[in-house]
């Protein structure tokens, strides 16, 4: 008898956390779900979720974290806490998860895994299979993505030894941006010296800008190649992007995932002559001034909670430091929806996605208060309305759709992976 390899795992692994999903292409099941969070302290916690589109369950998150967590019932979901010292030991444990289900990285059904990479340079524009050249590439980034480069090479490393028979691909959270017009690309600053150290705008998340924009088309029941959109990605990590008929056209990551928006603990936009600052008259460090900038600001830095739930639950309450890091996180993305609307000219969409952006109505409603003029409005009970489906929640009459769709860069990378392995693939016996 013979079959086909015809599963993915996905692994997207961050600067503290592994996120994986195991999918079975045949019809993007999702066999296996989970999270391993806090790695390398001692309060690291896995997450496991068998079947998570199967039973009753309430369809809960890809994420298997993002939300409140809380679907006990039935969903076999199995958590473990206790500490796990890195990356390494976390695909360890996960691959004994999905071992306990039948699953185990030793199956001959598995036909890749892939990986999010999040900077892939100019190099790389499509998924690649993972080889000692591509490796080298990635190494030669971390410097220009300290928290994520180093996690996503362990992450392949460990596959590569736990399953060296296998296509690893990496699919780069750079690569739909490289369409990006030179105009936006390039920062306006010594042009020699820029290229000598490969200085630009890369920008990131750019599977889910990719994922979401198109998906956005398919709600308007439109073509992609018809459709305007801005796309708000609003995880921990925050980007915005311009997308004109499929294509980016601006985002606001720049050489690193530290530009634009405010983030959980990313400061974003700042005056570079800020870091001047701090070096010659503050008296720090450069790599003090990066773990300021990457660790300690944005949200966590302006309130102490990088948490979108807990700021909403201190802002209820009254706390005032709470509101005004709400205030300048929502101040930080009308500036860029109303940059993007110049930049695109014709916006169809304003479109909220990842964590933050599926989850936080408020958010939502005060992005878009105020901006009438751009034809921008939210219907409150449309806001309102929790779901894992994509939606619009402007009134009717909007002339600019404003939507709430859900991500979901496992499925779009294990989609990507399936594609490139499966092409020219024979039979596995
Ligand atoms: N129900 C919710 N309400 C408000 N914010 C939420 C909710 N659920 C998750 N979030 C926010 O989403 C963030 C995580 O988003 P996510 O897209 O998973 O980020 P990442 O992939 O960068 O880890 C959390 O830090 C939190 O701020
Ligand atoms: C690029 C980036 O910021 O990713 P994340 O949101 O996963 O931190
Ligand atoms: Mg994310």
């Amino acid at each position: 008898m013979t079959s086909r390899a015809t599963r993915v795992l996905v692994l997207n692994s961050g600067s503290s956390s592994l996120k994986y999903q195991l999918l079975d292409m045949r019809d993007n099941a999702r066999l296996a779900a989970g999270l391993v969070e806090r790695i390398g302290e001692e309060t690291s916690r896995l997450v496991h979720t068998p079947r998570p589109d199967g039973g009753d369950a309430d369809g809960g998150d890809a994420d298997g974290g993002d939300a409140d967590g809380g679907d006990a019932d039935g969903s076999g979901k199995r958590e473990r806490t206790g500490p796990i010292a890195d990356h390494t030991e976390a695909l360890e444990a996960v691959s004994a998860e999905l071992a306990r289900d039948g699953l185990g990285l030793d199956s001959p059904e598995l036909a890749a895994i892939g990986h999010r990479v999040v900077h892939g340079g100019l190099k790389f524009t499509a998924p690649t299979v993972v080889d000692d050249a591509v490796l080298a590439e990635i190494e030669r980034l971390v410097p220009v993505a300290p928290l994520h480069n180093p996690a996503n090479l362990t992450g392949i490393r460990t596959a590569q030894r736990l399953r060296p028979d296998l296509p690893q691909v990496a699919v780069f959270d750079t690569a739909f941006h490289t369409t990006m017009p030179e105009h936006a690309a390039r920062y306006a600053i010594d042009v020699a010296t820029a290229d000598a150290h490969r200085i630009r705008r890369y920008g990131f998340h750019g599977t889910s800008h990719a994922y979401v924009s198109r998906k956005t088309a398919e709600l308007l029941g439109r073509e992609p190649a018809d459709v305007n959109v801005i796309v708000l990605h609003l995880g921990n990590g925050a980007s915005a992007s311009a997308v004109a008929g499929g294509r980016c056209v601006d985002t606001s990551m720049g050489l690193t995932p530290l530009e634009g928006l405010v983030m959980g603990t990313r400061s974003g936009d700042i005056d570079p002559a800020v870091t001047f600052h701090l070096k010659r008259v503050a008296g720090m460090s450069v790599d003090e001034i990066d773990e300021l900038l990457n660790k300690k600001s944005g949200l966590v830095g302006l309130c102490g909670d990088n948490d979108m739930r807990e700021i909403r639950r201190r802002v209820d309450a009254g706390d005032e430091r709470a509101r005004l890091a709400f205030d300048i996180y929502v101040h930080r993305l009308k500036k860029y929806i109303g940059a993007y609307t110049a930049v695109l000219g014709r916006v169809d969409a304003v479109v909220f996605t990842a964590g933050v952006g599926e989850n936080a109505a408020p958010v939502r409603e005060a992005a878009v208060a105020g901006l009438e003029t751009l034809g921008l409005a939210v219907d409150a009970g449309l806001n309102a309305v929790r779901s894992d489906k994509p939606r619009i929640i402007s009134p009717r009459d909007a002339r600019v759709a404003v939507a709430v769709v859900p991500t979901d860069e496992e499925l779009e990378i294990a989609q990507q992976t399936f594609a490139l392995v499966d092409e020219g693939r024979t039979v596995i016996a």
